[in-house]
């Protein structure tokens, strides 16, 4: 059976998206998620992504494996590539501009702004350890500038839900950071049950903080959306920056709010099309 498919790209995290609307069932099983994945033998991206029919009322269903096959719950960069993607898809029959989109993170709603940008309502950040998950203290704390022994050093994190679970360590100058030897550490410390994505910030103003990322299944990418809505939180939750900022990562920079009204966080960046292709 040939799968159709089209190559999308948040700030150079790069998924391979397919059109799934007719069955609620992955047409790619994660084994080959990962043959997909591969930057030398495959198409090459960080992750497959699937547009599904809507469950409980919402328009579509986001489902994505990561590069080693893993599932995550959400995807930040991963669910405005798949907004240009259905607005694609559904062609000279969109009559909207946003989307309810069901993700196992709970519902987001994904925007297309006249300017092509997308800017996401990512939902309220969850905070308690036991949301996270993490051991690091008991169950119904939060995790806020707690001391982690990662690799024979002892870490300052704070810990938040936006869907999927992420540790934020605040330091001088994120060019200092061995990402590749510390960010597995991160990941499979024992006191993150389901694994962690890791996110190293350096504060340049309040309003303006540059990121590293390691992604839990996917390693170093060159941008993570959902990373850069914990670190917004993970700021101002420490007094380090304001409810609204530009996070720049590798791949170019996203404008995080953590609003004071709702309380909810709103993510806007890119979505861009690479290429089409059939496997
Ligand atoms: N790059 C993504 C996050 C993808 C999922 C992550 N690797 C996980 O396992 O939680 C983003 O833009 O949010």
């Amino acid at each position: 059976m040939a799968i159709e498919f089209t190559k999308y790209h948040g700030l150079g995290n790069d998924f391979i998206l397919i059109d799934n609307r007719s069955s609620s069932v992955p047409v790619v099983t994660p084994e080959q998620a990962i043959n997909l994945c591969d930057r030398h033998f495959g198409i090459g991206a960080d992750g497959v992504i699937f547009a599904l029919p809507g469950e409980n009322g919402t328009d579509y269903t986001m489902r994505i494996f990561n590069s080693d096959g893993s599932e995550p719950e959400m995807c930040g960069n991963g669910i405005r590539c798949l907004a240009g993607f259905l607005a694609d898809l559904e062609g000279e029959s969109r009559n909207k501009d946003s989307y309810r989109i069901h993700t196992l993170g709970g519902v987001m709603i994904p925007q297309i702004l006249p300017n092509g940008q997308v800017k996401v309502d990512m939902g309220l950040p969850r905070l308690l350890a036991g949301e996270i998950p993490t051991t690091l203290t008991p169950n119904e704390e939060k995790v806020i500038s707690q001391p982690l022994e990662v690799a024979g050093q002892t870490w300052d994190v704070t810990c938040v839900n936006m869907g999927n679970p992420h540790c934020i360590t605040f330091v001088e100058d994120i060019a200092a950071i061995e990402l590749e030897t510390i960010g597995p550490k991160f990941e499979h410390h024992p006191v993150f049950p389901q694994r962690i994505n890791t996110e190293f910030i350096q504060v340049v103003r309040r309003d303006y903080l540059k990121m590293r990322v390691w992604e839990r299944g996917a390693g170093i990418t060159l941008a993570c959306g959902t990373g850069a809505c914990a670190s917004l939180v993970a700021g101002v939750l420490t007094g380090k920056c304001d409810h609204i900022a530009t996070v720049e990562l590798p791949g170019g920079p996203l404008e995080i709010e953590w609003s004071e009204v709702d309380q909810r966080v709103y993510m806007t960046g890119p979505a861009e099309k690479v290429f089409t292709g059939k496997l």
